[in-house]
């Protein structure tokens, strides 16, 4: 069907466009949004976050992306909430490209198959706990980062996701300045926030209001 539709060079760059604002504008921000909601959720590990910002930066130091290694409990935060949440839990296509053995399943060249990064998320044998929100899984004994290659997040291979890298940036530096001038907490009266994401192409979290105190 579609070598019927033949854009010109506008058109297509016009479609690129569009495509990059469909991949990263709904991750991104279903990200951040699932960021804010563990900070509800898990009030104990928000005055970590805190802490951490307090302890690493003067009140109006201007932060940078480099930076994410002075407070490596919110870079370890970041990761857990992209394990946790993995916001596209299904990726691919792919096709197969010869008969494959893959633990004791037989699959046929030209198969297409589809991975659940959730499924690596939750491996039990892996993880021991993943059903457990823990950002420290993530830091070592020294508190440095570690742990972090089974987080699939951005996808594998030569086609994974290609806004990573700016994704990455506008997550910590939105997060951290975000954090660093407020108390996040649910809205005074309104129902407490399962915690259990809307299921989709990319999931995101249930609705819930917040109340945003300056600190
Ligand atoms: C938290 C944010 C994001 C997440 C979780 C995410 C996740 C993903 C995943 C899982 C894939 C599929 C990778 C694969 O097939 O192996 C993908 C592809 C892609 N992403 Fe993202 N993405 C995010 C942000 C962005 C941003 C900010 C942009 C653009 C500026 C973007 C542009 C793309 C594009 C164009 C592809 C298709 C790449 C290809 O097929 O070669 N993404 N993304």
């Amino acid at each position: 069907m579609y070598h019927h539709f033949v854009v010109g060079k506008d058109d297509q760059l016009l479609l690129v466009c569009l495509d990059i604002f469909i991949a990263g504008a709904q991750t991104t921000s279903s990200t951040l949004d699932f960021l804010f909601l563990v900070m509800i959720l898990y009030p104990d590990i928000q005055k970590k976050v805190h802490y951490s910002i307090d302890n690493a930066f003067q009140k109006n130091e201007s932060i940078s992306y480099q930076d994410r290694q002075r407070v490596s409990f919110i870079e370890a935060v970041i990761l857990e909430v992209e394990r946790y949440y993995a916001v596209v839990p299904i990726n691919g296509p792919r096709r197969v490209l010869r008969d494959t053995e893959l633990e004791g399943y037989h699959i046929p060249k030209d198969t297409t198959v589809l991975i659940s990064l959730h499924s690596v998320h939750f491996d039990k044998d892996y993880w021991k706990d993943p059903e457990v929100f823990r950002p420290e899984r993530f830091l070592d004994n020294e508190g440095n980062i570690h742990n972090k290659e089974r987080v699939l997040t951005f996808g594998l291979g030569h086609r994974r996701c290609l806004g990573e890298i700016l994704a990455k940036h506008a997550i910590f530096l939105i997060f951290v300045e975000v954090m660093r001038k407020y108390t996040i907490s649910l809205w005074p009266g309104t129902k407490q926030p399962t915690g259990i994401p809307v299921p989709g192409i990319t999931i995101t979290p249930e609705i819930y209001r917040a109340q945003f105190t300056p600190r």
